[in-house]
């Protein structure tokens, strides 16, 4: 572990010589690298040193070297045709490492036959759920957004209550979708989204963000504080990890089947044999919780960070409310979705590690890719490439309404036609499985939210946060402003 984390091996398995890494950034300092950088800028430093690199290089954050990835059809060469080849994951740092316990969620479990009953249960669960399940729910949670906005204590919400109440819902939500918990006392739903809240603070500090980049000796000094102090991520988890343990086991005392099908808590815990797996090892109780856990913090995070740029850009907007207003159907509500996602996608780089050493072929070049080496994709070049979205820094969902002769952005565009989608839900084997729920949810909230009320003000500037409690990348958010809100009548 140490010489893949630290040191890099210069020959191939037959003895001959690596290919040189592709080319870096100039000029970086000693020691931390791109480090500073990347924590002030997030991916959009990625952005800057692809200009003086091209679209794809080699850095070193700190003492992690990571490959970054600037171009759709390199991504779909490198993440899906060699799919079986580059996507792991590497865990590191003490929120990502306690969160996952140590690799073992879905976001980070390797794709081995014991794992991926677990990918096989969560596709199960989503794809066995009525259509008519998912309307009801997305119908009452916008309903609780438009209602809590009428009740704030003035028709101008602030961004921090307007975040608060988004973050509500969102988390409601969540725990509906994953957990089939509908009626959490609001109380309760406060208590875990502060706990989270003190998980991301412990990601976000400095000792934390020096063993995610493998700053030498920090590990060491790390493990004395976690032998003698104890581990606060740790701490943090399991306190989020009481209430997620007295709801499964609800559901596990509960019926099996509802009116939306088997429960994922059921699902989980009895995983039906695949013909390839006839006689399954049932995952254990712990590994269900902490994936559960998991995969309900990262459908709250994302829906309602998505959810918050998506309003305040919209406040910033009024002749796409009207034009919304007056929708009959929601294919204008779903390209605005879309396009904000494109814009503003919550997780502006994600990472797939390789499993094989490989060479990887680029603009007549070969350059070397390690076993355990991190492809990073960077969403802030690949979202704004001219060639794919004309005039990439306007904001205009109608890019995204149905048309003739597009491509997809990870496909060559000899001829530069528009592309008919975009990659803020990953891609490859380890593509996001709630992308098409979440985009439904989204299209909902915002047409009726757009039904109910006028709106005024909003912020589009985004920030990086170094805290993803999922990704050593973190992710990008709106920072957001005041919004008034007018009932239409
Ligand atoms: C706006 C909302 C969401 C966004 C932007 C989002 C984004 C992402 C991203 C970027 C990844 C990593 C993809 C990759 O590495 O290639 C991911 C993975 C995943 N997402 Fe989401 N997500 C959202 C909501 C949800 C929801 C609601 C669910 C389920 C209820 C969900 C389930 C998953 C799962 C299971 C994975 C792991 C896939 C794997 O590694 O096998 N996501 N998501």
């Amino acid at each position: 572990q140490f010489v893949s984390q630290y040191m890099w091996i210069n020959k191939k398995a037959d003895g001959t010589s690596k290919e040189s890494w592709a080319p870096s950034p100039p000029s970086l300092p000693w020691l931390w690298n791109g480090m500073e950088s990347y924590e002030r800028q997030g991916p959009r430093i990625f952005t800057t040193w692809a200009k003086a690199c091209g679209g794809f290089f080699s850095v070193k954050l700190g003492q992690r070297r990571i490959l970054v990835v600037n171009d759709g059809p390199l991504v779909k060469s490198l993440l899906v045709e060699k799919d079986q080849y580059n996507s792991s994951r590497v865990v590191a740092g003490g929120t990502e490492i306690a969160l996952t316990d140590n690799g073992k969620t879905v976001f980070s479990a390797p794709f081995t036959l014991y794992w991926s009953r677990l990918r096989r249960s969560i596709a199960g669960a989503i794809n066995t759920t009525p259509a008519a399940w998912f309307n009801t729910l997305f119908d009452t949670q916008s309903e609780k957004l438009i209602q809590a906005i009428g009740q704030a204590a003035s028709s101008n919400v602030s961004g921090d209550q307007l975040r608060g109440l988004v973050d509500l819902v969102a988390l409601e939500t969540a725990l509906i979708l994953v957990m089939e918990q509908s009626q959490v006392d609001p109380e309760v739903m406060v208590k875990v989204l502060d706990k989270v809240a003190a998980l991301e603070q412990e990601q976000d500090k400095i000792w934390t963000q020096y063993t995610i980049f493998r700053l030498p000796v920090m590990p060491l000094l790390l493990a004395l504080r976690n032998i003698f102090l104890g581990d606060p991520a740790v701490r943090h988890r399991n306190d989020l990890l009481t209430h997620f343990v007295d709801w499964t086991q609800e559901n596990l005392a509960a019926q099996d089947k509802t009116s939306r099908g088997p429960s994922l808590s059921h699902l989980l815990s009895a995983i039906s044999p695949s013909k390839n797996d006839p006689e399954p090892e049932q995952l254990k109780q712990d590994e269900i919780i902490i994936n559960l856990m998991h995969l309900t913090l990262h459908s709250y995070k994302y829906l309602s960070t998505a959810l918050f740029n998506m309003i305040q850009r919209l406040a910033t907007l009024p002749d796409m409310q009207d034009r919304l207003q007056q929708e009959e159907e929601t294919a204008l509500a779903r390209a605005f979705v879309k396009e904000s996602l494109r814009y503003d996608p919550p997780a502006r780089a994600f990472a797939h590690a390789a499993r094989v050493d490989q060479d990887v072929d680029w603009c007549q070049q070969k350059y070397r890719l390690d076993e355990d080496a991190e492809v990073v994709v960077n969403l802030d070049a690949i979202h704004f490439n001219p060639d794919y979205y004309p005039d990439p820094t306007r904001f205009s969902p109608d890019r995204f309404l149905p048309a003739k002769h597009t491509v997809s952005i990870l496909d060559e565009n000899e001829n530069k036609l528009p592309a008919h989608d975009h990659l803020a839900f990953g891609v490859g084997r380890r593509l996001c499985q709630g992308s098409r729920v979440s985009e439904d949810f989204l299209t909902v909230v915002l047409a009726r939210l757009v039904k109910a009320y006028s709106f005024a003000g909003g912020n589009t500037e985004t920030v990086h946060r170094a805290n993803g409690v999922w990704s050593w990348l973190g992710r990008e958010e709106t920072i957001g402003t005041s919004i008034t809100f007018e009932p239409r009548t």
